[in-house]
Parts: structure tokens; sequence; C-alpha cells
């Protein structure tokens, strides 16, 4: 039996960052998502078999015989990989999983990759031990670039990993696209928290969370999610600057300035905390015409600036991100970097009763900086699972 999963990519409209020291941060799921297939293995006469992943936006496949696994997880410090609920990647653990994933002669310029095989080995063994089995990973998503490719990647592995488990009850045998109960998404989410924490080293919670539940928009704080309702629509503008960056480094950079700067950064957050908390009454705030579905737009916009000024005070912004702002602003348009910055993508306000000449523009002017970018509905369906 196989089964394939599905898990979106979100933005963050206010927030980031400063959620990882406990502010609150408004975020929305993305019509793009990462699939996992996965089916176990059975093991032939005489060989243990083999647990093998397939990356196929990098064109690289890895494989580890079961027998390996055996053999290294056996080191007594650490008991065995198989846990039936989800805890951290102790150090000792996370030494022995570094060593398997060495061996695998990652190409130097995809070094990046380290820290998802590092997660996917820690999810696949704490799931389901030494078993063989195959997984094959795709994105949508750009990796790297904000849009919280790193938690769809835990999500969509940790639901497949754990639809084929004992620790579900699922009905195996329904056919489509089939969205998990409640006690079930809170368990991948679990899971997929535990990956993040590999990749990201201290994540707020809040990427795996939207991405996991879904939903049209969410409020975060402290690992805790409210649903939000927009009364209109949101149009935004994704634009890719294609710099690459790193979350882990730049969370580790922000707490480093929070360590030389503690009164400074705490007020920065204090801010970033009140931006959120009024950007979403506004998104929730009723409109009846354009008049005031102007006014709110303003409110917004005047936010995401507010915002993008304090992530410049956290040290994320980048000269790329300030290239983006400028140019959208030549339109009268707000922006603001989401994710971690540092390059990455930023978000642009396209207002409802701006004209799509205006749109076609601003995006043809970006992309002639070299820039790309992506349209994506903002809002939608969290983690689906479906069997074959
Ligand atoms: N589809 C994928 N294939 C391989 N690795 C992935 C994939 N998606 C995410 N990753 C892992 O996640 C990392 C990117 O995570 P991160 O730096 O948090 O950026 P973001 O989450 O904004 O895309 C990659 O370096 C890689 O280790
Ligand atoms: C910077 C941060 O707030 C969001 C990072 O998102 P991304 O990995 O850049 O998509 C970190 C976090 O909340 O875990
Ligand atoms: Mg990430």
């Amino acid at each position: 039996m196989e089964v394939r999963t599905r898990a979106p990519g979100k933005i963050i409209l206010s927030g980031e960052h400063a959620v990882v020291h406990g502010s609150t941060a408004v975020a929305a799921a993305i019509d793009l998502y990462t699939r996992v297939s996965f089916r176990l293995l059975p093991p032939s006469e005489g060989d243990a078999g083999s647990v093998e992943l397939e990356l196929k936006d990098t064109g690289l496949a890895f494989s580890w015989p079961s027998s390996r696994l055996k053999e290294t997880f056996s080191f007594e410090a650490i008991g065995p990989p198989l846990s039936p609920t989800p805890r951290p990647c102790s150090p000792e653990h996370s030494k022995l999983i570094a060593s398997l994933v060495e061996e695998q002669n990652i190409p130097e310029a995809k070094i990046w990759l380290r820290s998802g095989i590092h997660a996917f080995l820690y999810l696949y063994t704490s799931i389901h031990g030494f078993k063989p089995g195959k997984v094959v990973i795709s994105s949508e998503l750009p990796l790297g670039s904000g849009l919280g490719s790193s938690a769809a990647f835990c999500v969509s592995l940790s639901g497949a990993l754990l639809a084929l488990s004992d620790a579900f009850s699922i009905d195996r045998q329904t056919k489509g696209w089939l969205e998990l109960e409640l006690s079930e998404l809170e368990l991948v989410n679990k899971w997929a928290f535990e990956g993040e924490k590999i990749i990201h080293g201290k994540p707020s919670g809040i990427d795996n969370t939207v991405s996991t539940f879904g939903g049209s928009m969410i409020k975060f704080r402290s690992g805790e999610l409210t649903h939000i309702r927009s009364s209109t629509p949101l149009r935004m503008l994704i634009t890719n600057t294609k710099v690459g960056r790193n979350t882990k480094a730049l969370v580790a950079g922000v707490s480093e300035r929070v360590l030389k700067h503690p009164d400074a950064m705490a007020a920065v957050f204090r801010a970033v905390d009140s931006i959120s908390k009024e950007l979403s009454v506004i998104i929730e705030s009723p409109t009846s015409d354009d008049v005031s579905i102007i006014a709110k737009e303003e409110k917004l916009e005047e936010l995401m600036e507010m915002n993008q000024g304090l992530l410049q005070c956290m040290g994320v912004s980048h000269a790329s991100i300030e290239t983006v702002l400028r140019t959208t602003l030549k339109y009268k348009l707000a922006s603001k970097l989401t994710g971690a910055g540092g390059g990455g993508c930023v978000l642009t306000l396209l207002p409802t009763l701006l004209s799509t000449k205006i749109v076609d523009k601003v995006i043809a002017e970006l992309e002639s900086c070299g820039f790309q970018c992506l349209k994506a509905e903002v809002g939608g369906k969290g983690l689906e699972v479906c069997f074959s």
C-alpha cells in the first residue's frame, strides 16, 4: 500500500521572528504544496532492505541499508529510536544521524539539504524504526525562500509516515483526498515541529501549524492558534528575490541581537505584537462599500510598512528586499518581507480596486530586476492524505 500526502506553504502577514520570542503573528496557508509518497518495502530474503529517500526537486536520491541503521542506533545512550510520542532529537541521537547523513556524500553545492535529510532520518526512524521503505518528496514551493518549505516538508512527511503506522486508526480503503481527524492532525503537527526544530534551530511552530491545519487565516502566539476570518479576500503579490538564505542562521542572528540589546529588542517585539493584534482586528472588520474597503486596505498597508521597519531593526532585511520595496512604492504599493528574510520572498498588498494593468506593470518591472513573481491564493486546506 502507498500513501500520498500534500501540505501547503504559508505567508506570514506580520510577526515573523518576533513570534519566536513570544509575540503574536498572523499567517495564512497558500495553494503551493509539498507532496510526499511513501510505501513500506517487503524485505527480500537474506537482505533486510533499505530506507530510501528521493528528493525530486534536487534530482538526488539517498539510501540507508536497514542493517546500517540498526547498527548505528544500537548505541546504548539513546535507546531504541522508535517513539510512540513526539520527542525532541537529543544531542547524542543527532550526532548519530549526522554520521548517517555524512556518509551520503551530498554535493557541496547542495549542502543546505543536510538539515532536511537529518529531519527525514529522525522522523522516519522514530515512527518506523528500521523497516525498509521508500519516500519520494517534491514541492511546488521555492526552497529556502520564506514560504515555509521546511514546514511543508516536515508536515507532509510526518503525515505520510504516521498514515502507514499503528498510530492512526484511519480507514485505508477510502479513496480520494482525506482530511484527518483533529487528534491525528495534532499528532502530525507535534512530530513536524520536532522536524522543524532540526531545520530552524528554534522554531516558533507557526509554519508547521499553518501547514497542518490550513484555514483562511490564523493568529498565532506561543503555540496557540486562533482562526480569523477575513471579511474581504486579500490579494497578495509574492516576489521571490531569489537570494538564497537559511532560516536557522537568521533566527540565530536575531537571538544574538536580543542578547546584545535586550531592552531595545523587547520593545521591538512588543511593537510587533501590537501590529499583529491590530492587523487581525482589521482583517476581520466588516466592509460595506468601496470606501470602507479602501480605508481597510490603507490601514493594512501602513501596518505592513511598520512591521517591515521593525524587521529592519531585527537585522533581517536585505538589499534585494529593499529593491522590491522601492519598486513597489513607485506604484504606491506597500510591501514587507515574509518568512525569515535575508533575501527570500516579499509580500505586496494588491488593493481590491487596483487595475490589472498596474499589477502587470509592477510585475514586469520586478521581473526586469531578475526577481520572480508568484501568484498564490491566500488561505486554503492544510494536510491531506490519499491511499492507493
Ligand atoms: N522539497 C524539499 N526537498 C528537500 N529539502 C527540503 C524540501 N523542502 C524543504 N527542505 C529543507 O528545508 C530547508 C529550507 O528551510 P528554511 O531555511 O526554513 O526555508 P523555508 O522554510 O522558508 O523554505 C532546505 O534547506 C531543506 O533542508
Ligand atoms: C522567522 C520565522 O518566524 C519564520 C520562518 O519562516 P521560513 O522558514 O523563512 O519560511 C521562524 C519561526 O517562526 O520558526
Ligand atoms: Mg522554514
